[in-house]
Order: C-alpha cells, then sequence, then structure tokens
C-alpha cells in the first residue's frame, strides 16, 4: 500500500448556478471504493456576481467544509491567494472576459463548454494560459467518462474494422415558454442557441472518432456543410452539420435540436444516439450522448473477424463530472498545462468548425461578446 499524500487542490467556483452546483456537489462526492487516492479535490472558496449570501447559500448547499469562503464578487475569488484553480460556470458569452481574468491573475482554469464564442477568443485565451505557465482545459466532462473512453478504446484498436461514418444527436425538447426568451439558451447576449450548449457534445463524439483516426500531422478542420433554423430571439434552435475528415473522407454528422428529442420516450425506444459505423461492425451508444451508460457492439453479417453482439451498462455515480477535475488535477500535478484528451488545438478546431457554421447560417452574437476587447465592465 502506497504512503504518498494524495496531491491536493484547492478549487475556487465562479458563479453560483445550476452547472456549479451539481459540479461541485461532484467534486465533494464520496466516490467510495472508486476514490482516486493520489488526489484530492479541496473547494476553497465560491463566488457570485453579486450576492455574499447566495454564495453562502451555495456552499451550503453542495456541504462545501467550513472553512470555505464565500465572496459576493468574483474579483475577491480572483485575488484569494489560495485558490489554485477556478472553474467557470457563467454563460458561454462570459467565458472569455471570466477565464482570462483567472489566467491574469495567475490562476488554472477549468471552463465549461462551450469554451468561449469562437475561435479567436479561444486561441487568446490559450496564448496567455501558455505564456503564464497555467494550466488551461474546456470542461467536456464527456471525454472523462469511462464508458466513453471504453467506447472510443474499442473504436481505436479497430474492433469494428475501419470507421467511415458516425452520427450523433443530442436533442430535447426545451420547454421554450416556461423559460421565456432571456433564458442563456436562447438569449443572443448570453450566446445561447442549440449549436454552443447541446450541439458541442454531437460534435465532440465525431471528433473523438474521426478527428482522433487522422495521423497527428493530417489532423485539421474538416470541410464544413451545415443548416440552422432560427428560434424568434435569432438564436438556433436546430443544428445540423456534416463534417468531412480530409484526406481520409470520412463523415460525421453532428445534429442537435430544442423542438424534438433524441429519446422521446425517456426508454431509448428510437435507438442510440451515437452510431459509430465501421467495416466489421457498429457501435451505438444511448444517451444522453453527453452521459451516456449503455451500448452496444452490433457485427456486420458475416464479419471476418469473429466480432460479436455485445450489450453494455455501465452506471455513473453522482453526474460524473468528477473525472474532469481529476485530469485536470493530474496534469497540473504533472506539470502539464494542457490536456491530451481535450488539447487546445482540439478546442480551437472545435471552435473553429461552431464559427464555420454560425458563418454559413449568418449567426452573429452581439459585438461585445464576439469581441477580443478585455476588460468589458458589463460582463463581469
Ligand atoms: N457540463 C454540463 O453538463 C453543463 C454545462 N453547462 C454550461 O454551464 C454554463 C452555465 O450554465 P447553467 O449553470 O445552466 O446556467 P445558470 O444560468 O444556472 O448559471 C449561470 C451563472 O452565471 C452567472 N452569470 C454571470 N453573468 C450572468 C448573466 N449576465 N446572465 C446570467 N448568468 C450570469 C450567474 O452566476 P452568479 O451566481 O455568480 O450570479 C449564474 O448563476 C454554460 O456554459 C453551459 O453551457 C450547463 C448545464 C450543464
Ligand atoms: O451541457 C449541457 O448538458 C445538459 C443540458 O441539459 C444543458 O442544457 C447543457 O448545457
Amino acid at each position: 500500500m502506497s504512503t504518498k499524500e494524495p496531491f491536493a487542490l484547492k478549487w475556487g467556483i465562479l458563479s453560483c448556478g445550476n452547472i456549479s452546483t451539481t459540479f461541485t456537489k461532484d467534486l465533494l462526492l464520496d466516490r467510495g471504493a472508486s476514490q482516486p487516492t493520489d488526489i484530492q479535490h479541496i473547494v476553497t472558496a465560491a463566488a457570485t456576481s453579486n450576492s455574499l449570501s447566495r454564495a453562502q447559500t451555495f456552499l451550503t448547499t453542495v456541504k462545501a467544509p467550513s472553512s470555505a469562503i464565500a465572496y459576493g464578487s468574483y474579483a475577491e475569488l480572483i485575488a484569494d491567494k489560495d485558490v489554485e484553480i477556478i472553474y467557470i460556470g457563467t454563460p458561454h458569452s462570459h467565458h472569455y472576459q471570466h477565464a482570462r481574468a483567472c489566467l491574469e491573475a495567475g490562476k488554472h482554469v477549468l471552463c465549461e463548454k462551450a469554451f468561449t464564442v469562437n475561435a479567436e477568443q479561444t486561441k487568446e485565451l490559450v496564448k496567455i494560459a501558455r505564456a503564464k505557465g497555467l494550466f488551461l482545459m474546456e470542461a467536456v466532462w464527456t471525454r472523462w467518462i469511462p464508458l466513453v473512453r471504453e467506447v472510443v478504446g474499442l473504436v481505436r484498436s479497430g474492433k469494428i474494422g475501419d470507421v467511415w461514418r458516425v452520427i450523433a444527436d443530442l436533442s430535447f425538447q426545451a420547454p421554450m415558454r416556461e423559460l421565456g426568451n432571456g433564458n442563456r439558451l436562447f438569449n443572443m447576449d448570453l450566446a445561447g442557441g442549440a449549436m454552443l450548449d447541446i450541439g458541442i457534445y454531437s460534435i465532440t463524439w465525431v471528433f473523438l472518432i474521426l478527428y482522433h483516426a487522422l495521423p497527428v500531422e493530417e489532423r485539421r478542420k474538416p470541410v464544413v456543410a451545415s443548416s440552422i433554423t432560427r428560434f424568434e430571439t435569432g438564436s438556433d434552435e436546430a443544428c445540423s452539420i456534416i463534417m468531412n475528415f480530409l484526406p481520409k473522407g470520412t463523415h460525421g454528422v453532428a445534429m442537435s435540436h430544442l423542438r424534438v428529442s433524441d429519446n422521446p420516450d425517456n426508454k431509448h425506444t428510437a435507438g442510440p444516439a451515437v452510431r459509430i459505423q465501421g467495416t466489421e461492425g457498429e457501435i451505438q451508444v444511448y444517451g444522453p450522448s453527453f452521459r451516456p451508460e449503455r451500448y452496444n457492439i452490433i457485427p456486420v453479417e458475416d464479419n471476418k473477424t469473429g466480432l460479436e453482439f455485445a450489450d453494455v451498462t455501465q452506471e455513473v455515480q453522482g453526474r460524473g463530472m468528477y473525472w474532469q477535475a481529476d485530469e485536470a488535477a493530474r496534469c497540473i500535478r504533472d506539470g502539464k498545462q494542457e490536456s491530451e484528451d481535450m488539447s487546445w488545438e482540439e478546442s480551437i478546431v472545435i471552435m473553429e468548425v461552431m464559427d464555420e457554421v454560425r458563418r454559413q447560417g449568418d449567426m452573429v452574437y452581439p459585438d461585445n461578446i464576439e469581441s477580443l476587447e478585455y476588460p468589458i465592465s458589463e460582463l463581469f
């Protein structure tokens, strides 16, 4: 048995909304026998944008240790000398400003998806992180879910032969009237829309399989053909993207929709959310594609490799956002500024794909949130 002390990482939580609550509960979750022993997450502080009492309530809700400090402004959290890494759970519109403020202050950053509003903003953050020797990662948590890693590993080992196409969907019926046009899902000022919010997971599946199948020197932005349908606020309520990964010519289809669901009866009668199609068989992943718990392997008839049908289920404890936090901690412990599983280069290429889709759909967000200007006071 190892007697080595775990590497402890002190987290600050920037914003106390929905996903910050879920993420912080996950950070503090007792994972029982699967608790990692080489790292430890410590919740040191949390801040809301404007209310000390909401930050205090947040720390109580997530059952943070009594030593955790509540702040009523982001500036105070960012200035806290004890905080080593900051998790950013604000709307897409604000990621660039908030991540940049954290990096400028010398903090490592784990920032919610979509990383920024556009690729230029991501490139700027990467430039700052690189120059300052800091860790920076887009929080696409799905990448570290063990079932997802297992599926990706099977594909990369050639289990289903040569993979030529991936079809991925993440769609749900958003209660539009109930939420209202100001909600971050539809609000252009908050960089709302199906693609940046959920389409990014479908794109992630396509990239995990097809982008990574290319030799490193051949990896570049795929050819993109796309179509979006706009909601009354101007944000995309439906987004379908076909990506052609040259030079091989594999196809990835990434869909997202806010009016229809990929799993209408909640029983998966409609079938899988992700289909990975190879010459020897197909892997089908049951949604939600951001947090899957089941996959099937379906061999082609008379396949030559002896591939057999499989039906695999793996339950996720809590929400399952702690694995990405573990990755951040291990990278920082090991002196890495970026994760190989969500590299800066891949975040940038995915942002470039989404920029291209918006260009094709003539969808531009307000100037202040597309901008590289910093700081913009109303975004704090
Ligand atoms: N990984 C995942 O599974 C999920 C990720 N997300 C991502 O998390 C981010 C936030 O989503 P979610 O938590 O659902 O959103 P919420 O609206 O619940 O929370 C966003 C928080 O951002 C802060 N904020 C700062 N400025 C503004 C502003 N102008 N308008 C609204 N909020 C502001 C507020 O924090 P404060 O408390 O400081 O005032 C608010 O609580 C998005 O990037 C989204 O894509 C969302 C859901 C799931
Ligand atoms: O990341 C997300 O995953 C779950 C969705 O419900 C949410 O809108 C999105 O932000």
